[in-house]
């Protein structure tokens, strides 16, 4: 059984980088989207990303933004994965993914059956489907989660992963009950918005690694 991947969300200070790869994160998330309480300046976000070892992912995330502010995010960070968090069309993944070695995420807000099914539209665009939870103030890092029963017996097109109202309290559920091969939590691993704990990242990835071992 492969490793857990855990995705650590919304990092915006170099102590909160440092604690997610000592605790074990596999993908440290930069969130640029100005009306986030995450929200990370692209300077800034090159400079979180110069910090991240080579073997932690970088996983720059965007809402809608357009072609040409992606284009230079992209070359001043140099992630190395793209998550689309807003209602980005195949189309543009494809374009994406055409241009660029990145790994292309798309978040998926789920309510429904309907909901999941429709995300397999970006299956031959992008590399891992984010199943978030829909609804809520911002388009995610909500801290809601999605109702993990829809996930139960369902085909997965691509590698995906789980997200939405996950914490250390309940990720080890998540991963028993849906198999999740990523977990990734932001809002839940917070003192206050966008102030991450460290004692909440380390109980994170802990719990996951845990729940994956027992799984195995
Ligand atoms: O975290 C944000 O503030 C955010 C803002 C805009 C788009 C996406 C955002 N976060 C995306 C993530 O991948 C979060 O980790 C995911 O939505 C789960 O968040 P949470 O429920 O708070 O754990």
């Amino acid at each position: 059984m492969p490793d857990q991947l855990i995705k650590i969300c919304g990092l915006s200070t170099g102590e909160s980088i440092d604690a997610a790869v000592e605790a074990g994160a596999t993908h440290v998330g930069l969130v640029h989207f100005e009306k986030s309480p995450r929200h990370v300046s692209i300077a800034d976000a090159a400079k979180l990303r110069a910090r991240v070892p080579d073997h932690v992912k970088v996983v720059l995330l965007t809402v809608n933004m357009e072609p040409k502010p992606t284009a230079e995010a992209l070359q001043e960070i140099q992630p190395d994965v793209l998550q689309l968090h807003g209602s980005e069309k195949p189309e543009w993944l494809s374009l994406l993914r055409e241009k660029s070695n990145l790994e292309i995420w798309k978040a998926v807000g789920v309510k429904d059956r309907a909901s999941l099914e429709r995300a397999a539209k970006f299956k031959d665009c992008a590399h891992r489907l984010l199943y978030d939870a829909a609804g809520g103030a911002l388009p995610g890092g909500n801290g809601l989660a999605l109702d993990w029963r829809l996930l139960l017996n369902h085909r997965h097109v691509l590698p995906w992963g789980l997200a939405g109202g996950l914490g250390p309290h309940n990720v080890a559920d998540a991963i028993r009950y849906t198999g999740a091969p990523l977990v990734d939590a932001s809002s839940g691993l917070e003192s206050e918005p966008g102030k991450k704990d460290p004692a909440k990242i380390a109980a994170f990835c802990k719990a996951a690694k845990e729940a994956r071992a027992k799984a195995a």
